[in-house]
């Protein structure tokens, strides 16, 4: 491996300084930020109730290709009390309550989430890394380690926000199946009160174009994706269209304000970064990543965040089932 790319993470893990390595969707070199105080080229996440926004700045990234990355060390990750996962039993009655708040109300769709535990049998979190990145090209991949903090490792098919010059460019994604089943209404609706959202907040933009849906892979499953793009004016806040983007109905809810109430108030466990968005920010383009397919990784334990969106038309326990199936992105990939 090229040896400015392993030592400068050598002395970053040596040396207790936060690094993230990251790869975005289709393209096959490996970045390295290793944490300095020069604010430039920010890799960000955001927690998905925006209290907390983390950062790893680095002036001077290095990238190498894919296929050369090959890196051996153990991390000392930080010890977490032993959490118990939510039962299935708990879990779909959760659901069933979701459901009765949108059959009684106005809200027409929640997002419900759970952690799933397992223990961290001492797995190798390069080498998982590493499983995530060749199961799947077309997601941002990321490892995110600050020490005594958090350490995150994920891989998410779902773009937020994407900028370049004048153009602004997202996807609406939703709508869950495995790829020997057929779309049923509830997925198409789901993923188009997504799409509608999402086109509202770009009504005001210039050449607003929408494509899709198209079923698309991730992983061992598929979802209903539609792209979305527009301009911009110079003089525009990217900011603020980020902060109405966030949370899409795609991870929070339609409407906003009350779903995301509902889950706070419901959901029993803080998501953290999980369905915040992922930033890259460089001097010519930004782009926001939803935090999805994602786990907290302990020395003890590990804590997968899955979810899916709940409308008067869900089934408890398929729901269960999805949140299963999703869980496998980071179960599959971990390694010994
Ligand atoms: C909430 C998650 O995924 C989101 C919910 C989906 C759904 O409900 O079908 C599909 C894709 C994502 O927008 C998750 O992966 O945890």
């Amino acid at each position: 491996m090229n040896p400015s790319f392993s030592h400068k993470l050598q002395v970053a893990i040596q040396n207790d300084v936060p690094f993230v390595l990251f790869r975005f969707p289709d393209e096959s070199t490996i970045q390295l930020n290793v944490q300095d105080d020069s604010g430039k080229n920010r890799f960000l996440l955001h927690a998905f109730d925006s209290t907390i926004e983390k950062s790893i700045s680095d002036a001077d990234p290095i990238q190498i290709l894919q296929s050369e990355f090959q890196f051996d060390s153990k991390l000392d990750l930080k010890h977490q009390e032993w959490e118990d996962s939510i039962s299935k039993e708990n879990y779909e009655q959760l659901i069933q309550k979701t459901i009765d708040e949108i059959k009684g109300s106005a809200i027409q769709k929640i997002v419900i989430s759970r952690k799933k535990m397992m223990e961290n049998k001492g797995f190798d979190l390069f080498q998982t890394f590493k499983n995530l990145l060749e199961q799947h090209p077309r997601a941002l991949v990321y490892f995110w380690n600050r020490p005594g903090e958090d350490t995150w490792i994920g891989a998410t098919p779902e773009l937020l926000l994407q900028q370049s010059g004048n153009q602004v460019q997202t996807v609406s994604l939703a709508g869950t199946k495995r790829p020997e089943k057929d779309w049923t209404e509830k997925e198409i609706e789901e993923q188009q009160f997504v799409t509608d959202f999402i086109a509202h907040e770009f009504s005001d933009f210039k050449n607003l174009k929408i494509s899709g849906p198209e079923t698309v892979q991730a992983g061992k499953f598929q979802h209903l994706k539609s792209y979305i793009s527009a301009e911009i004016s110079e003089s525009f806040d990217l900011n603020l269209l980020l902060k109405n983007l966030h949370p899409t109905p795609a991870v929070c809810g339609l409407p906003k304000k009350e779903a995301f109430d509902f889950i706070l108030k419901n959901e029993g466990h803080d998501r953290g970064f999980y369905s915040g968005y992922i930033g890259i920010e460089r001097e010519n383009s930004k782009t926001y990543f939803v935090n999805l397919r994602s786990a907290a990784f302990f020395q003890n334990q590990i804590q997968i965040y899955v979810g899916g969106g709940i409308t008067a038309e869900s089934n408890p326990e398929k729901e269960w089932e999805e949140t299963e199936l999703k869980s496998g992105t980071i179960a599959n990939a971990l390694a010994q």
